[in-house]
C-alpha cells in the first residue's frame, strides 16, 4: 500500500477509528494534537461507532485535523468500505476486538488493535492467520513496547548486564478502578464486557517480564513456568472476574524469576512500580505508571544513583503511531516492537493463567472445543 500525499506532497497516513470511547479520544489527541512529537503526518479521515452516527460525528468534531473533516459513520461495516482509510484503529471492549478486527481485515484494511489483542489465544491466532493471508498490516497496540525507556532497559540489562546475572523482576501494578461502585454497563465490572485485572491491567506486568526476562539472551527464548492466584469478584450476571492477581514466572535457562502483582481495587503507594536486581547489588528501578513509565534509576551498592529521565508530555501514543507509519511506508505487515508472535505468546500466557485461576469469559465459547 502506498501512503497518500497532501497538497504539499507530504505523505499522510489516513486513520479510521472503530470505536469512539475513552482511549480512542486519548489516541486521537496524540494523533492530531501532538504534532510537535510526531516525525510523520497523520490524519483521522473516518470515525465509526457501533450504532450511532451522531456520536461518531461528535467525536470527529473534537478531533478534525487541520486539513480535513473526518467522515462519521453509524456502523463499522460502512467505515471499513471507505477507500480513504489506510489503517484502522480498533478500541472497543476486549470481547469485541475479534469480530471488529476480523471485519476490517476481511475488507483488506490494515489494523492496529488495542490491548489485549483478543480474549484468548485461539481468537488471536485466527486473526494473525487472516492478516497474513490478506497480506495487510496487523499489530496489537501495546503502546509501552514503543517507548524508548523499554529499549534502554533492555540495553542496560541484556547488553551491559548492569544487574549482572540471575535476574529477579518485581512489579506492583495498582490502579483503583472502583469497580464495585460502577454501573453494570461498565467494562471495569461487567465480565461480559471484559472486566478483570489480568486481561485489562495484568498484561502490562506480563509484557515487562517478556521484554526484560523472556527477551534476555541468557533465556534463549524459552517460555517460563507459570503459577498464579487471584482474589475474585462476582458481577451482576453471576460471572466471576479477578480483581487482584499474583503471577510468578520462572525462567530455568537464565535462572531468572518474576513476581508480578496487579490490583484494580487500590491506588499505588509508590511511583516505583518495577524493580530488577541480580547478583551484583545493582537495582534497576522504573517509576511512573506501569502503562506510562517516566524515569529509570540505577541504584548502586555504594549508595549512589543514576537517574535517566524518559518523561514526555502528551499521552505517549505518538511513539506507536509513528512506528505504524514507518511499517506502512515500508510495506511491513507487522511491527518489530510487537511481532505477531509476541501477541500470540501473551494470549497463550493469559489463557494458561486463566486456566489456573478458573476464570472464563462468555466470549470464550466462540472457540471452545468440546
Ligand atoms: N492503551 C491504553 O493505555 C488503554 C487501553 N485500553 C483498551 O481499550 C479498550 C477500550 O477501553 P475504553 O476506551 O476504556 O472503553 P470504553 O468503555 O470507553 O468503550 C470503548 C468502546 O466500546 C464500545 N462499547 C462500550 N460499551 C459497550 C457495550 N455495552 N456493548 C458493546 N460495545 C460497547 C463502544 O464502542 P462504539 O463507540 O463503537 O459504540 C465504546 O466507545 C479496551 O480493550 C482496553 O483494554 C483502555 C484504556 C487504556
Ligand atoms: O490499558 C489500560 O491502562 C490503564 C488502565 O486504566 C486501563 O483500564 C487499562 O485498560
Amino acid at each position: 500500500m502506498t501512503i497518500a500525499q497532501n497538497s504539499e506532497n507530504v505523505p499522510v497516513l489516513r486513520w479510521g477509528f472503530l470505536g469512539a470511547g475513552l482511549i480512542a479520544a486519548s489516541f486521537a489527541e496524540d494523533l492530531v494534537q501532538a504534532q510537535q512529537h510526531h516525525k510523520y503526518q497523520h490524519e483521522i479521515v473516518a470515525v465509526a461507532t457501533r450504532n450511532s452516527q451522531e456520536r461518531a460525528a461528535a467525536f470527529t468534531e473534537r478531533f478534525k485535523g487541520s486539513s480535513s473533516f473526518p467522515k462519521a459513520y453509524g456502523s463499522y461495516e460502512e467505515l471499513v468500505q471507505d477507500s480513504n482509510v489506510d489503517i484502522v484503529y480498533v478500541s472497543n471492549h476486549h470481547p469485541q476486538h475479534y469480530d471488529t478486527v476480523k471485519l476490517a481485515l476481511l475488507a483488506g484494511k490494515g489494523v492496529l488493535c488495542e490491548k489485549p489483542l483478543t480474549i484468548n489465544y485461539p481468537e488471536a491466532l485466527d486473526l494473525v492467520e487472516l492478516a497474513r493471508e490478506k497480506k495487510v498490516f496487523f499489530a496489537e497496540g501495546f503502546w509501552i513496547r514503543f517507548f524508548p525507556i523499554v529499549k534502554k532497559a533492555q540495553q542496560l540489562l541484556h547488553e551491559e548486564r548492569v544487574c549482572g546475572k540471575y535476574l529477579r523482576l518485581f512489579i506492583d501494578f495498582c490502579l483503583n478502578s472502583r469497580f464495585r461502585e460502577l454501573p453494570n454497563e461498565s467494562r471495569m465490572c461487567n465480565v461480559s464486557l471484559g472486566a478483570g485485572a489480568l486481561l485489562d491491567m495484568g498484561v502490562y506486568p506480563l509484557t515487562w517480564s517478556q521484554v526484560l526476562l523472556f527477551d534476555d539472551p541468557l533465556n534463549g527464548k524459552n517460555d517460563p513456568t507459570v503459577s498464579s492466584n487471584a482474589l475474585t469478584f462476582t458481577d451482576n450476571n453471576d460471572d466471576v472476574g479477578d480483581y487482584s492477581t499474583a503471577v510468578t514466572l520462572v525462567f530455568p535457562k537464565s535462572q531468572a524469576i518474576a513476581v508480578l502483582c496487579t490490583s484494580m481495587d487500590r491506588d499505588p503507594v509508590t511511583q516505583d512500580f518495577l524493580r530488577v536486581d541480580g547478583d551484583n547489588g545493582v537495582q534497576l528501578i522504573i517509576s511512573g505508571k506501569c502503562f506510562r513509565p517516566q524515569t529509570l534509576t540505577l541504584k548502586k551498592p555504594d549508595g549512589s544513583s543514576e537517574i535517566m529521565d524518559f518523561s514526555f508530555d502528551a499521552t505517549g501514543f505518538f511513539y506507536e503511531q509513528d512506528a505504524v507509519f514507518e511499517c506502512i511506508m515500508k510495506n511491513l505487515n507487522e511491527a518489530s516492537e510487537i511481532p505477531h508472535g509476541e501477541s500470540l505468546r501473551m494470549m497463550r500466557l493469559t489463557d494458561q493463567i486463566r486456566h489456573q485461576l478458573k476464570i472464563s469469559y462468555p466470549a470464550d465459547i466462540r472457540f471452545t472445543t468440546n
